[in-house]
């Protein structure tokens, strides 16, 4: 109780009773963080929500205080500028809003975890309205280099915004960050797309790493959700590691599959394969129709024989063309189809679940890095023992207990 006494909202949830609280109570985990006041009050004078959780939420809500409060009027005024643009619908709001949270400042990075922070708030809130359904459905988008990722998306993209619907398009592209160029994200590959006023295309930042940028896209997907896009598209290059950060932060992961050979289709890892809830193989159409369907066929088999992942899904694979847009209709009615599924199984929100754990590590692991290699204790000895480890005289191993204790003992 004393830690309660010294929070800010002591006093007003005093004054409603603490009484009758024990009895009757919700497991702890199913009352959701990042619930406004009002609400909490609401659940703590229904009797909903155990003692535990409470002095949780006011711990919580204290750290969210704190952080505010310790912005500048010049920083809360951006934030709170930020913030009401974003959630009206104004695309340069969004956009400034996901330069902020790509920034590598560290106070602009403060800034904007405050500003996410609000965004999770207003996020949680509209989905309770929505009955505590996703407002938005998330998908990935990941293939070889020229599988025809950026005709398709253009293709797609136009006809769910034709439905009615609000896209966003951003790409995960670490691969820039040691080429010096961005092989996806650029708005000149999706002209049409990028001058509809119902789509937004976040061009991929240009330096950082993996960590950093699936940082970002992570932040960038609140972002897009809390400025009304219903649909958000990830897309990656499937030759790397990014595929896999990218399964981590979607609903649904799909693989487009360009109508080659085994040869060229050999960058592809077989992990990535076994991530996709969908394979669909592109440019299926004119001399190209006979290799797609060939394609398809070894791929319904390959698919067998992969582990079941969804009690509620198997992986389908589909034939489309964007040129044509033959199958591109079909397609979305799969991905609906999966969408309806996993929601009501519960299957849906689980993995959301799961991915908040895994966003956190994440960025714990990130940063602890950052951390690591900055620290005084170690920063002068890596070059030498990367050196000494490059020429064969010390075992990585040791090189890195070597670190880890001096690191330790600068602690
Ligand atoms: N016949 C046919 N060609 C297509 C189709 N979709 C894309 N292409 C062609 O395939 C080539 C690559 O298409 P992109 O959409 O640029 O492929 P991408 O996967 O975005 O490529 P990267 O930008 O290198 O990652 C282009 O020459 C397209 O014209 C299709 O449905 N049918």
């Amino acid at each position: 109780m004393s830690l309660l006494r010294r929070l800010p909202h002591y006093r007003f949830l005093r004054k409603t009773s603490f009484k009758s609280f024990h009895s009757n109570s919700t497991p702890g985990s199913l009352f959701p963080y990042c619930q406004s006041f009002n609400s909490v009050c609401l659940c703590y004078t229904k009797r909903m929500l155990p003692p535990s959780d409470l002095k949780r939420w006011l711990c919580y809500q204290a750290t969210v205080d704190q952080r505010t409060q310790g912005l500048c009027v010049k920083e809360q005024r951006l934030v709170d500028r930020l913030y009401s643009g974003l959630i009206q619908g104004h695309r340069a709001c969004l956009a400034e809003a996901i330069t902020l949270v790509e920034s590598t400042q560290s106070r602009k990075k403060e800034i904007a975890q405050v500003l996410i922070q609000k965004v999770l708030s207003y996020h949680r809130e509209q989905e309770k309205l929505n009955k505590g359904k996703p407002l938005a459905f998330r998908v990935g988008l990941s293939g070889p280099p020229g599988a025809g990722k950026s005709t398709f998306i253009e293709c797609f993209g136009k006809m769910l915004t034709e439905r009615g619907h609000k896209v966003s398009v951003l790409a995960v592209d670490p691969s820039s960050s040691t080429s010096g160029g961005s092989l996806l994200g650029d708005k000149t590959r999706m002209t049409e797309l990028s001058r509809d006023m119902n789509a937004y295309i976040r061009p991929s930042p240009t330096r950082g790493t993996l960590g950093g940028v699936t940082r970002t896209t992570n932040e960038a997907i609140l972002l897009c959700e809390g400025g009304g896009y219903d649909i958000i598209l990830v897309e990656t290059v499937g030759v790397g590691q990014s595929e896999f950060a990218v399964a981590d932060m979607v609903d649904m992961f799909v693989l487009l599959l360009p109508p080659a050979g085994g040869d060229e289709l050999q960058g592809i890892k077989r992990g990535i394969i076994e991530m996709a809830d969908l394979v669909a193989v592109t440019k299926a159409d004119g001399d190209l129709v006979v290799p797609a369907r060939r394609i398809q066929a070894e791929y319904v088999s390959a698919m067998k024989l992969l582990r079941k992942r969804s009690k509620v899904w198997r992986p389908k694979v589909m034939r489309i063309s964007a040129k044509t847009g033959e199958g591109i209709s079909d397609m979305w009615d799969k991905m609906m189809e999966f969408h309806d599924l996993m929601l009501t199984s519960g299957e849906l929100i689980t993995k959301r679940r799961k991915q908040q754990k895994v966003w956190m590590w994440n960025l714990i692991q990130e940063n602890m890095l950052d951390h690591f290699r900055s620290h005084l204790a170690v920063r002068d000895k890596i070059p030498l023992l990367e050196e000494k480890v490059l020429s064969g005289v010390l075992a990585p191993g040791l090189a890195a207990d070597l670190l880890l204790k001096a690191f330790k003992d600068g602690l």
